[in-house]
Parts: structure tokens; sequence; C-alpha cells
């Protein structure tokens, strides 16, 4: 399916509804997520990258949160280990369908097994790699700490876990410069001030950031030995947790 462009918060709209990845969502996805996330492409060719260097003979390459599936084809194209697979999932409906409906894969090639589920619910294992790009800050905060404890124990010893989010900042000069740098990057994308606007009150209390230090407390508790940024955008960034 061709990609649409996202005009979905272009029009006043009464009453904004809260955020969610349906099938409006879903028609635009690519377009939006481009134009909304600073540095969104380099982020998904270096998990191709990563997964190349990581994916072990035997093992699970993991890509939760998947919506669209960039993560688990750019992981498809660079993995060349044997008996490897990707297991893509996504709690929205809307997105694995139209993952089943459009992605061709041919069966010489890395096995990709598209779920519908809740990543909470999931049971991580044999896991050489596990990307979350820009998914647990849409978990409720109250879960996050338990989540990444279960998905630590499902990585294999050596497994990395690419931990893409949208960032927080303590100081508050930081996070208003940081907030309305994104804010000019959408503008410089297309959006107009009502887009950027009405989409801001639709995510308030569904995407929850939090700084860098919380991140990286959460993730030392859960065990990881070692947690870098290898990438940030203004408040974008991505994490490097290995075990
Ligand atoms: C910003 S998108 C992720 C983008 C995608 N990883 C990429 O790189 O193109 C967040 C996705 O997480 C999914 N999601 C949010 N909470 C989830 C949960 N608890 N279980 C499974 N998927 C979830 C949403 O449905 C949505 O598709
Ligand atoms: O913070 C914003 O304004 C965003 O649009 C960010 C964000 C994200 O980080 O997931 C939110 C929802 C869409 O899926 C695409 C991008």
């Amino acid at each position: 399916m061709p990609a649409s462009k996202d005009s979905l918060y272009a029009s006043p709209l009464g009453e904004i509804a809260a955020f969610s990845f349906d099938e409006n969502v879903v028609k635009v996805f690519p377009d939006m997520i481009r134009r909304s996330v600073p540095g969104y492409g380099t982020m998904i060719s270096a998990i191709g990258l990563l997964a190349g260097r990581y994916a072990r003979e035997n093992s699970r390459c993991y890509d939760l949160g998947c919506s669209l599936g960039a993560a688990a084809l750019a992981m498809r194209a660079n993995i060349a280990v044997r008996n490897c697979k990707i297991v893509a999932v996504d709690c929205s409906e809307a997105m694995i369908e139209q993952c089943r409906r459009d992605i061709e894969l041919a069966p010489a090639e890395v096995d990709i097994e598209w779920r519908c589920a809740d990543i909470r619910d999931i049971e991580i294992r044999d896991a050489s790699v596990v990307v979350l790009n820009f998914t647990l800050q849409f978990i409720p905060l109250e879960d996050r700490g338990r989540f990444i404890a279960g998905l630590y124990d499902g990585l294999l010893p050596g497994g990395v876990l690419i931990l893409s989010e949208k960032l927080a900042f303590d100081d508050k000069r930081q996070q208003d410069l940081q907030t309305e740098m994104h804010h000019l990057f959408k503008k410089a994308q297309g959006y107009s001030e009502l887009e950027i606007s009405q989409k801001r009150t639709a995510l308030e209390n569904v995407l929850i950031p939090e700084t860098f230090s919380e991140h990286r407390a959460r993730l030392e508790a859960a065990g990881f030995s070692s947690v870098e940024v290898w990438f940030q955008y203004f408040n974008f960034a991505s994490m490097i947790a290995l075990k």
C-alpha cells in the first residue's frame, strides 16, 4: 500500500481524542513517524547493522511494538546467521494486519513471525537482539520495571537491547529548548502549528517520556551491565544496553 501523507490533525478538532494506533494512523504511519521523530531513518538503519552484529545462530530477534515492521525488516536484511527467527509484536490489530498483508517473505529468508499481542504478556526467550523502538514510552510507568526485568531474563548472555525513546529532561531550560526544537523540526517537515498542538494534546498521558537517568537506572536494576546513548537528535534518543 502506498504511504499516504499524514494530515490527521490538520483541521480543527472539537474534541481531541487520546492518540491510538488505529486504522487511520496505520494509513499514514510511515509518513507520520518520519516527519515526527528526528533521525528515525538513521535509527532504523543502525538497528539493522546492530542486528547483523549481534544476531546469533539458534536465537530469536524481537521487534516489540513493531508497528509496520520497519525495524524487523531492517534486521532481516542484515542477519546472516542460520536458524535465527524474528518475532515482531504489536497490540494494534490494524498494524499487524497491514504487516501480514503487505510484507512478502521469500521462504529462504529469515522468518518473521507477526504476532498481535501486548508485549507485557508475551514470553521473551532465547533472544540475542531485542528492539524497543519508541514503544516503552507507551507502557504505563508502573509496568516498565517488571517488563524490562522479564526482557532481561529472556536475553541470552551477550545479548543486546536497543531502546529508543522520546526523552524528558530534569533541567527546565533543556526541557523547554528540546521541546521547542522538536516542534521546529516538525514545522520544517511541513506540519502546521495547529497540527503540532493538536497532536501534542492527543499524546498527553499516552506517551510518557522519562529522563536518560531514569532509563539507565531501570536497565541497570534489571541487570544490564552497560548502558549508553548511541544516538540523540533533540529529545529523541536511542540507547544500547548490554547483558
Ligand atoms: C511509535 S510506534 C513504534 C514504531 C516502530 N517500532 C518503528 O520503528 O517503526 C509504537 C507502537 O507500539 C505499539 N504498542 C504500544 N503499547 C504496546 C503494548 N503494550 N504491546 C504491544 N504493542 C504496543 C503501538 O501499537 C505502536 O504500533
Ligand atoms: O512526540 C511527538 O510529537 C510524536 O509525534 C512522537 C511519536 C513517537 O515518538 O512515537 C508519537 C506518535 C507517532 O507514532 C509518531 C511519533
